[in-house]
C-alpha cells in the first residue's frame, strides 16, 4: 500500500515490552511504510533496534515488523493485546513487542502492537490469480486451508473466537505457502451460554446465526468464515455478497436453500426479519453445490457441505475439518508445492503438531496422525 500522506518516522521509546523475554527495553523504531488501514488502526512496516542508556543503538536495526497502532485504553483493544500475548502458534501472527506512545499529531496515547510481518494476505493472493484468470494453485489452497483450520483448532481449544475471519485478516507468505491469522481486534474468549454482541464479523463472512441476531453463539461462527474463505479461493470472489445484512441471508439461501424454522428458533426466537422461506432452486443442496463449484473436486465440495451448515450444532468443528480426506495428500511424505515464480519444489510438513494441539484434537488425534 502506498499512501502519499504517510510520513516515515524514527523515534526512541523507553518502555518497549519484549514478549519473548518478558522484559522492557529501550528501543529505536524506524517506520518506513504504511501497509494497512482498518476501522480501528493503522499498520506500518518498521525496523527496530535495542538502544543503550546513552541513546546509542546496541545493534543494527532488524525486522521487518508490522506495527498496529490503535487508540490505547479501550477495553476492546486491551483484549487484542491479551489474546495475542496468550496465543503462540505457527499459524497465528506472533506479537514480538508492544508499547504505548503519544501521537505528535493529536496528542493521544496509542498502543503499538509490534508483530512479525508477512508480505501479503489471502485477499491480495486471490485477487492476483483472479487478475490472470486463474485460481490459487490447488495444492496451495489445500496447504492454506489446513493451516487456517489448524490455527482455528488451537484458538477454539482455548474457547477463543476470532470473530472476524476474512481473507484480508489472513496473512500469507506466497514464497513459502505459509499462512498466519492476524487482527485479533474482535477476538473474544467465549464462555458457555454467556451473551456476546452479534454485530461482529464482516458482512460477507458472517455466520447465519449472527445475521439473525444470535447472542449466545459459539466458536462455530469462525468455521462459517472458514467455509466462506475456502469457497472464495475456489471461486475467485466472495461466495455470499449480500447488499445488506438481511440480504446476506438471502444470498446464503441461494446455495443452502431456505433456513429451517428450527434455525431461527434456536438462534434468536425474537427474530422478526425476512426468513427467506421460498426455495430459490429446484435441485438438491448437493447438486446446487456441484453446480456452483463446477470446476472443483468432489472432496472439497464434501468439505464445504460439512462447513457451510445453517445450524452451528451440526457445522463441522476445526478438529473434524483437519481430518477430512481433502487433506490426505498433505500427509504424504513427499508432499511439496511450487511457490509462485519458483521451479524448485518446496517440501512442506504441516503435521508438526504440539502436545497442546494434540490434546485439543481429543478423539480425532489418532485419525489426524494416521498416514494413508
Ligand atoms: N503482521 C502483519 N504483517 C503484514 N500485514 C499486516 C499485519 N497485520 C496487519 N496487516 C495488514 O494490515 C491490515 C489491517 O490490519 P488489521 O486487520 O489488524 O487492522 P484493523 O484496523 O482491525 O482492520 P479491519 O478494520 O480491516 O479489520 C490487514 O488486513 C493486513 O493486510
Amino acid at each position: 500500500m502506498t499512501d502519499p500522506g504517510f510520513q516515515p518516522q524514527e523515534y526512541v521509546v523507553n518502555d518497549v515490552f519484549d514478549t519473548r523475554v518478558s522484559k522492557s527495553r529501550r528501543m529505536y523504531v524506524k517506520e518506513y511504510k504504511k501497509i494497512g488501514e482498518g476501522a480501528f488502526g493503522t499498520v506500518v512496516e518498521a525496523m527496530v533496534a535495542e538502544v543503550d542508556e546513552n541513546g546509542q543503538q546496541k545493534e543494527n536495526p532488524f525486522g521487518p515488523f508490522a506495527i498496529k497502532r490503535v487508540l490505547a485504553q479501550t477495553e476492546y483493544k486491551c483484549r487484542e493485546l491479551e489474546i495475542l500475548r496468550l496465543v503462540i502458534h505457527p499459524n497465528i501472527v506472533r506479537l514480538r513487542y508492544f508499547f504505548d506512545r503519544k501521537s505528535r499529531t493529536d496528542g493521544k496515547i496509542y498502543q503499538n502492537l509490534t508483530m512479525e510481518c508477512l508480505p501479503s494476505n489471502l485477499q491480495n493472493e486471490i485477487k492476483y490469480y483472479r487478475g490472470s484468470r486463474y485460481t490459487i494453485p490447488y495444492p496451495h489452497m489445500k496447504a492454506y486451508t489446513f493451516q487456517l483450520a489448524r490455527a482455528m483448532m488451537y484458538l477454539h481449544g482455548f474457547s477463543i473466537s476470532h470473530r472476524d475471519i476474512k481473507p484480508s485478516n489472513i496473512l500469507v507468505d506466497p514464497s513459502k505457502v505459509k499462512l498466519k491469522i492476524c487482527d485479533f481486534g474482535s477476538a473474544k474468549q467465549l464462555e458457555p451460554n454467556a451473551p456476546s454482541v452479534s454485530y461482529i464479523c464482516s458482512r460477507y463472512y458472517r455466520a447465519p446465526e449472527l445475521i439473525v441476531g444470535c447472542t449466545v453463539y459459539t466458536t462455530k461462527i469462525d468455521i462459517w468464515g472458514l467455509g466462506c474463505v475456502i469457497a472464495e479461493m475456489f471461486l475467485g470472489k466472495p461466495i455470499f455478497q449480500g447488499l445488506t445484512s438481511e440480504l446476506q441471508l438471502k444470498e446464503i439461501s441461494k446455495l443452502l436453500g431456505p433456513p429451517p424454522n428450527t434455525f431461527f428458533f434456536k438462534s434468536n426466537p425474537q427474530y422478526h426479519g425476512n426468513m427467506f422461506s421460498t426455495k430459490l432452486f429446484t435441485c438438491s443442496v448437493q447438486e446446487r453445490f456441484k453446480l456452483i463449484f463446477c470446476n472443483s473436486p468432489d472432496d472439497v465440495i464434501d468439505l464445504l457441505l460439512k462447513v457451510l451448515v445453517y445450524d452451528p450444532e451440526f457445522r463441522a468443528t476445526a478438529a473434524s475439518v483437519l481430518v477430512h480426506p481433502f487433506f490426505d495428500e498433505l500427509k504424504e511424505s513427499n508432499f511439496h508445492v511450487y511457490p509462485r515464480g519458483s521451479s524448485e519444489p518446496l517440501r512442506m510438513d504441516l503435521y508438526d503438531f504440539s502436545e497442546v494441539e494434540l490434546n485439543f484434537m481429543g478423539d480425532l488425534k489418532q485419525k489426524l496422525l494416521s498416514r494413508p
